[in-house]
């Protein structure tokens, strides 16, 4: 019942609206509800979890949690998982449908790279082209036998890991900025004698690392003069259950937070959202642009900072967003580009390429609709140039043809933003991948402009 669907597409138009005003709430955050049931599955005994996202990644993380062992229920608003100790996976039976989530498919990897057991890792048409061998190549030295299908020189789904235990520890230096293959070599460290060790030159989202700890094990990160993250995780750990409450994603506040800056007359408060600064570099660069919002209520809920956003319209100024701040925001970028096309001045942006190899080619696909609602965009290897239109709305359409999304729900929530600003409405060819991340989306923006 729970295992991902691959839907049939589903369009959708989004007219201009008038000012959004009100107090909403968003799903909790993904990457923590990810790692909330992955780490429960890694404890002996019971832990609960309120405020999980219950979108179709995350449900393909319980799903494939299950198969492997961990029973996951829900009662009430509460998940309880009885997990089965580190060390304690047992085999699939069937493949594991990832659906359209890397960050599944990749935290699992690492999962199961150090238990005695094998899985076939498979997932849809968008999944089944992102690049694995980022995980594959420290898991792999691991000792973890792991065979994938070759596409273009790229090792891509489907795939089959045989774990190995004992495995080998590791000390690996990540060659790309990414949470993902950070945190699939410490899963592997879990279940592995010895102490492995992750060294980050740049920093990513740092809930693992809390959550570790947070769970009971053995970690430390240190930091040196140049900001190099270096994190050591002892392995053949035993975690202890917890109680976990899962803030608002602010990947998913980041859709209202913009529309409410854009549509003139707004004023809105998105409450109980994650601003750890691995992952709000997003309101920075618009608090930069000139965007009224401002953190009430800052407070910490398990271990992560909090507050309730309040955003009213504002009129936005281009600036040069520097290169170092993108894996803070990295999810973000595809409607940072709705709020560049808006605004007054240049935007220019750079060191994105790994945007090419999320669930779409993020830096073609904003381009290319971003050009064809009337804006004016320049597409370079590593990012987007966008001359914005001084605040006049974007031309949309009736009769452009609909937006492509390409199986990306964050592609779909930018342009349904950029239809609530346009003249004339835009339409998005298919909503059904927003699914993914955002249950909800469309009833939240029909409550705030109700209002
Ligand atoms: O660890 C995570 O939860 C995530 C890390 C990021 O991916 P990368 O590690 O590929 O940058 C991000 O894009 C993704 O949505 C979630
Ligand atoms: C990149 C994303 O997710 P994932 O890598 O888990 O598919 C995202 O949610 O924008």
């Amino acid at each position: 019942m729970e295992s991902p669907q691959h839907h049939k597409a589903q369009s959708g138009h989004f007219k201009p609206v008038g000012p959004l005003t009100g107090r909403i709430a968003v799903p909790g955050d993904k990457s923590i509800s990810h790692r909330a049931l992955i780490f429960s599955t890694l404890a002996v005994g019971k832990s609960e979890i309120n405020g999980l996202l219950e979108g179709e990644d995350v449900l393909a993380t319980a799903a494939a949690l299950r198969a492997m062992g961990a029973k996951i229920e829900k009662t009430g608003d509460t998940w309880t998982v009885h997990g089965v100790g580190v060390g304690g996976l047992m085999q699939p039976e069937t493949a594991l449908d990832m659906g359209n989530s890397g960050t599944s498919t990749r935290l699992l990897m690492g999962l199961i790279a150090s238990h005695d057991i094998s899985a076939t890792f498979i997932g849809d048409a968008s999944l089944s082209g992102r690049p694995m061998g980022r995980v594959i190549d420290p898991l792999g030295l691991m000792g973890a036998d792991i065979q994938a299908r070759m596409q273009d020189d790229k090792a891509c789904l489907p795939l089959t890991v045989r774990g190995i235990c004992p495995a080998i520890p590791l000390e690996y230096r990540l060659p790309v900025a990414s949470a993902q293959v950070k945190s699939a070599i410490l899963l592997a460290g879990l279940n592995t004698p010895g102490i492995t060790r992750v060294i980050e030159p740049t920093p990513t989202r740092d809930h693992s690392e809390t959550m570790l700890k947070g769970f009971g094990a053995d970690l430390s990160v240190e930091v040196d003069d140049n900001g190099v993250r270096t994190i050591s995780l002892v392995g053949e750990a035993e975690l202890k259950p917890q109680s976990i409450k899962v803030p608002g994603d602010p990947s998913s506040a980041a859709f209202p937070v913009v529309a409410a800056l854009l549509i003139p007359e707004s004023d809105i408060v998105v409450e109980n959202i994650g601003i750890n600064p691995t992952r709000a570099g997003l309101f920075g660069v618009l608090q930069k642009m000139g965007g009224d919002i401002v953190f009430e209520n800052e407070r910490r809920v398990g271990g992560e900072p909090v507050a309730d956003i309040h955003v009213r319209h504002s009129d936005l100024k281009g600036i040069d967003v520097p290169a170092n701040i993108a894996p803070s925001m990295i999810d973000e970028f595809p409607i940072l580009f709705i709020a560049a096309a808006l605004a007054t001045g240049t935007t220019t942006t750079s060191g994105l390429h790994e945007l090419r190899v999320k669930e779409s080619d993020r830096l073609s696909q904003m381009a290319e609709g971003l050009i064809s609602l009337g804006a004016n965009v320049t597409e370079k290897e590593d990012g987007l140039v966008i001359q914005g239109s001084d605040g006049k709305p974007l031309s949309g359409g009736g009769n452009k043809p609909a937006i492509k999304t390409a199986l990306d729900h964050r592609i779909a929530m930018s342009f349904a933003v950029a239809g609530l600003t346009s003249k004339a409405g835009v339409t998005v060819d298919d909503m059904s991948p927003v699914e993914t991340s955002f249950p909800g989306f469309r009833d939240i923006f029909l409550g705030l402009s109700a209002q």
